[in-house]
């Protein structure tokens, strides 16, 4: 599609979903991994936790590429599971992932996803978050075995991926399906339109 776009958006991400969902709003854009630290208070709320995240990553990127001749806005974003009071991140080898897919079957949990946006000339910065309900299937070990084994789970949040195999784990969502993949995009773009760029 042609672009009629003026700003361009830095997306401070590693993540192959957040980089496709960028791409699907047609403004030019270009990819600019963060490495911000992933470290968060024990008493942080969810909203807390992925605001903060989000922020830090545009942030890691803003101190590099900040220049008032910029036309970029750049943007940070931060998913995570939550079951109860229990925060989930990405699991950190298989028996986690088993864990928290134990732990998440046949219960009902909220999925957080932070957007920070900021203005690379002048540090312009706007932070939202949105939190989408997914109820799970109930699942016997050795599906969670099988799925574990698909390699799916990694690399995300709460260990399952819902626009993957995943998706057959889940028995509803309530909410923004954009919200679990890691990037709301109808929130990006309300955010995207506080500084003059318009998608439609
Ligand atoms: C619940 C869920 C999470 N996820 C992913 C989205 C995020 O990439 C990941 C959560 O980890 P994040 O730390 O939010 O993101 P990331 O490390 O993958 O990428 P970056 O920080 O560079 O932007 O989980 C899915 O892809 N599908 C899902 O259904």
């Amino acid at each position: 599609m042609k672009s009629n776009h003026s700003r361009r958006i830095v997306l401070a991400s590693t993540s192959p979903r957040r980089q496709e969902l960028i791409a699907s709003l047609h403004i030019p854009y270009e990819i600019h991994p963060s490495h911000a630290d992933e470290h968060t208070p024990d008493d942080w709320t969810p909203q807390q936790i992925v605001e903060g995240l989000a922020l830090r990553k545009a942030q890691a990127v803003y101190s590099l590429i900040a220049d008032p001749a910029e036309n970029a806005v750049i943007v940070g974003s931060d998913t995570i599971v939550v079951l109860e009071n229990q925060v989930l991140g990405k699991p950190v080898n298989d028996r986690d992932a088993f864990r928290m897919l134990k732990s998440l079957q046949g219960n009902t949990h909220h999925v957080y996803t932070g957007i920070a946006c900021i203005d690379a000339a002048n540090g312009q910065t706007l932070v939202r978050h949105q939190s989408t309900k997914v109820t799970m299937k109930e699942l016997s070990d050795s599906k969670i075995d099988a799925y574990v084994k698909s390699g799916e789970p990694g690399d995300k949040a709460g260990a399952y991926g819902i626009q993957g195999l995943g998706a057959i784990l889940v028995e509803r969502i309530e909410g923004c399906y954009f919200t679990v993949v890691g990037l709301p995009v109808s929130l990006l773009s309300d955010m995207l339109s506080e500084f003059g760029i318009d998608v439609l």
